[in-house]
């Protein structure tokens, strides 16, 4: 496992003009083993951030590092999950989890063993052979999040991976995913536009906000694991999340941030 280190990251889009700097002196980092999440007005630059730490985009300035080394493509240290799970429609549940092993060069027998050991993990068991339109919306990112655990990445890089399910999915999966992860507790750096959700999974929440924007403020979210419904329902979870909502919603919240929280929280 290892850390990320965002060190001074810009990143910027080509215009047809000047080119439009999203995010500027981006800071963080998140330790070997920690659960982060990060949250911010839609468009502050949320994907953009982890789409430059998967590789997929490279920043105009600073750098990312996984551990020691500089993120400079995609690459088997880091798992990645999207909103849309990207299933390969052809390919049985059984062959999408295998891919990135096959990918790797790993024999059949390991990859096929290893895909049913993650498919179990998710609780998928029995659903091997069917194809991802036969799943729930629910099932398909189940897929996804094995899938992306399958190949031992060092971290796992997740897009809002929830966000197309209704909300009592959407919770139950917050939880299955805390079950998956503690038991060996990678290091996670989680998009969210869910208040509750941000607050539920993380060890700490970065808040981005500004133009361009940048993490404005890191809450520590000192809550007891493992996380269920009656840390849900206490107080201090009530206070983050208030706390949070002042934040992005409040007086003092980023240039652009409109949206009422009820619109947002999960
Ligand atoms: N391919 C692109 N070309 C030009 N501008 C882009 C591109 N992708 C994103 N942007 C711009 O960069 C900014 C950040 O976008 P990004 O998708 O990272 O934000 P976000 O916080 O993830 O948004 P949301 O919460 O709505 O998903 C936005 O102003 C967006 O319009």
């Amino acid at each position: 496992m290892a850390d990320i280190t965002f060190d001074q990251v810009q990143i910027s889009y080509a215009g047809k003009g000047e080119s439009f700097v999203a995010v500027n002196g981006f800071d963080a980092r998140i330790e070997d083993g920690e659960f982060v999440t990060i949250v911010g007005a839609s468009g502050c630059g949320k994907s953009s951030v982890l789409l430059a730490a998967d590789g997929l985009l490279r920043p105009s300035g600073g750098q990312i590092r996984i551990g020691e080394k500089i993120v400079s493509k995609p690459g088997p240290d880091r798992g990645v999950v999207f909103q849309d799970a990207s299933l390969m429609p052809w390919r049985t549940i059984l062959a999408n989890v295998a891919f990135g092993l096959e990918m790797q060069g790993v024999d059949k027998a390991t990859r096929l063993d290893r895909a049913r050991h993650f498919i179990e993990l998710v609780g998928l068991a029995g659903r091997e052979e069917a194809h991802p339109h036969q799943l729930s919306g629910g099932m398909r990112q189940r897929v996804g999040i094995a899938r992306a655990l399958a190949t031992d990445p060092e971290v796992l890089l997740m897009d809002e991976p929830f966000g197309a399910l209704d909300a009592q999915t959407r919770e139950l999966m917050a939880t299955e995913l805390l079950r998956i992860w503690d038991l060996d507790r990678k290091t996670v750096l989680f998009v969210t536009h869910g208040i509750d959700e941000a607050v539920f999974l993380a060890d700490r929440v970065l808040v981005m906000g500004g133009s361009p924007s940048r993490v404005v403020e890191v809450m520590e979210i000192d809550l007891p694991r493992p996380r269920d419904a009656a840390v849900r329902a206490s107080e201090a979870f009530g206070k983050y999340r208030t706390h949070l909502a002042d934040l992005l919603f409040g007086a003092g919240a980023g240039a652009g941030n409109t949206a009422a929280p009820e619109s947002v929280t999960p």
